[in-house]
């Protein structure tokens, strides 16, 4: 995979950061949390993502709660840290969050 897989530098992860308003890193994780109007439509979020997920063969932690749902993720096969990869299933889940109600 190349430089793909590379850790991001600090710059690096601010540069991505500014584009993705909602998201952060802490520990070496990129996360966001999002807000529903119930539980449904936050697990038919759930299924959409695992959908993406599976296209781009690359999986956050998923935490489902009644209206919440936390996404968590960084690059197992690097040992654990913050990549492009992990940018890249952000913004494809940014892109979807609006038609299922997230905010
Ligand atoms: C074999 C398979 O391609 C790998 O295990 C993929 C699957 N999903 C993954 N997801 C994440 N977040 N990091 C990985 O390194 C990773 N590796």
């Amino acid at each position: 995979m190349g430089a793909q897989v590379e850790p991001l530098g600090e710059k690096e992860i601010e540069e991505r950061l500014a584009e993705l308003p909602g998201w952060s890193v802490e520990d070496d994780r990129l996360h966001r949390g999002y807000h529903f109007p119930g539980h449904l439509p936050a697990a038919v979020m759930v299924i959409h993502i695992a959908r993406i997920q599976e296209e781009l063969d690359h999986h956050a932690d998923l935490t489902l709660g009644y209206n919440r749902l936390t996404v968590a993720v960084n690059t197992h096969s690097i040992g654990g840290k913050v990549t492009d990869l992990d940018f890249q299933l952000a913004r494809r889940i940014e892109e979807i969050a609006g038609a299922h109600g997230a905010h």
